[in-house]
């Protein structure tokens, strides 16, 4: 089994509190891997920690096998690790053709200023059409991006992360805020990912995650409290107890 990400024994403290309890955690290549937990159970904190957003008071995270804790974020993503936020950072004047360009252009490193030129570049253009095609956005890719359904923006978001061809996408609830009717689009599709894609994915909604996932990793209290495949993490009597007893 290679491991694309890795963490061991990675500790955050705040003050005196314990957001990361010696997690050690591993994630396979090709997985579809989905963390869950209570509120407040260090999720979001891991997902920083493996951005590198945070900086962890001890331990290690692990990248394709390789030490990564101390490179800056920009620098993680260059090695191949892409996340999306919770929070919607799309340009809204722009299209899904445009930001797809210019997300392909900065891979390749031509920047801002080569952007007109870069708009009659055949190879940037004929990927932007298939990156757009797999995350069904074709039918809109003129349309300023404001303008979009929020699943389609969702959407866009991940097509856009996807872009820079990491290796390992780290997915921070996709789905929130997307309608009932089109949350199971989003992750299907990130489920349909080429396996050389590795997906790990903060979700709340458990049929989503049920339907997602291949390997699920339960926080509680900072720590690594269960891990197993959806059928062992759904029939656990303790992952209930604490988990999603929350929801019964
Ligand atoms: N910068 C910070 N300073 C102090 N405490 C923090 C900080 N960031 C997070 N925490 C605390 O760490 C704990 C874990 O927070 P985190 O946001 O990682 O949880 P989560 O599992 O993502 O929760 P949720 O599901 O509600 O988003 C919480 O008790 C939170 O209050």
């Amino acid at each position: 089994m290679t491991v694309a990400l890795e963490t061991r024994n990675l500790v955050k403290r705040f003050g005196a509190f314990m957001a990361t309890n010696d997690v050690s955690l591993s994630v396979r290549q090709g997985a579809r891997h989905a963390l869950i937990g209570p509120n407040g159970a260090g999720k979001t904190t891991l997902i920083n920690l493996l951005t590198g957003a945070l900086t962890p008071s001890s331990g290690q995270v692990l990248l394709g096998g390789e030490d990564i804790t101390n490179l800056p974020a920009h620098v993680r993503v260059g090695r191949g690790l892409s996340r999306t936020f919770q929070i919607n950072q799309l340009f809204g004047d722009f299209t899904p053709l445009e930001s797809m360009m210019l997300a392909i252009g900065e891979r390749e490193g031509h920047g801002w200023r080569a952007w007109k030129p870069l708009s009659r570049d055949r190879e940037v253009a004929d990927e932007a059409a298939q990156l757009l095609e797999r995350f069904r956005l074709v039918d809109t890719m003129g349309v300023p991006t404001a303008l979009l359904p929020y699943g389609k923006q969702r959407l866009l978001e991940i097509a856009l992360a996807i872009a820079t061809r990491p290796r390992v996408l780290l997915l921070d609830e996709p789905a929130a805020g997307v309608p009932e009717e089109e949350r199971h689009e989003v992750l299907s599709i990130v489920r349909e990912l080429p396996p050389d894609v590795t997906v790990v994915l903060i979700e709340h909604d458990m049929d989503l995650v049920f339907s997602f996932a291949d390997r699920i990793s339960v926080l509680a209290a900072g720590s690594l409290f269960a891990e197993g495949t959806v059928e062992e993490i759904s029939k656990d009597r303790h992952v209930k107890a604490i988990y999603l007893g929350e929801d019964a």
